[in-house]
């Protein structure tokens, strides 16, 4: 994904993008000279941070980010964004799971992770993707 943030008049006032976590596995980013991409510390969970937690078993969550803006510089980014494929099965990686880190997610496959929390989200898809009680076996 290619970001063009122009100058801003009122920085203080506009965001380039607001606070996010990518829902990828990945992301690398190449932004130049202007540096304006900022971490925050963790907060809420958002679908993205969901992805990684699950990955992780609750470990590792993605880094919360935004982009701010300035008054005199414009700024080109390029975002390359790894995603594992549709079929992949997204569940707690096999090597954190054992008798006392018990899997604490359910696995799905990408493509339901794509429609339930990114395309169109479904409020029912997502309470199961959510709560459901771990069934994974490792
Ligand atoms: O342009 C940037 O600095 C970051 C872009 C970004 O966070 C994104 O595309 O997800
Ligand atoms: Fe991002």
């Amino acid at each position: 994904m290619i970001n063009h943030y122009p100058p801003c008049p009122e920085p203080s006032l506009t965001l380039g993008l607001s606070k996010h976590r990518d829902p990828t596995i990945i992301t690398i980013l190449l932004q130049g000279q202007v540096k304006a991409c900022k971490c925050s510390k963790m907060a809420d969970g958002s679908a993205s941070n969901r992805f990684l937690m699950r990955l992780f078993n609750g470990k590792l969550m993605g880094a919360e980010h935004r982009v701010v803006t300035n008054s005199r510089d414009p700024r080109t980014t390029i975002s390359f964004f790894v995603y594992p494929c549709d079929e992949s099965l997204i569940g707690p990686a096999k090597a954190l799971v054992n008798a006392s880190n018990p899997a604490i997610y359910k696995a799905f496959n990408f493509t339901d992770f794509v429609a339930a929390f990114i395309l169109n989200p479904d409020q029912e898809a997502l309470k199961e993707l959510i709560s459901a009680p771990p069934t994974l076996n490792c």
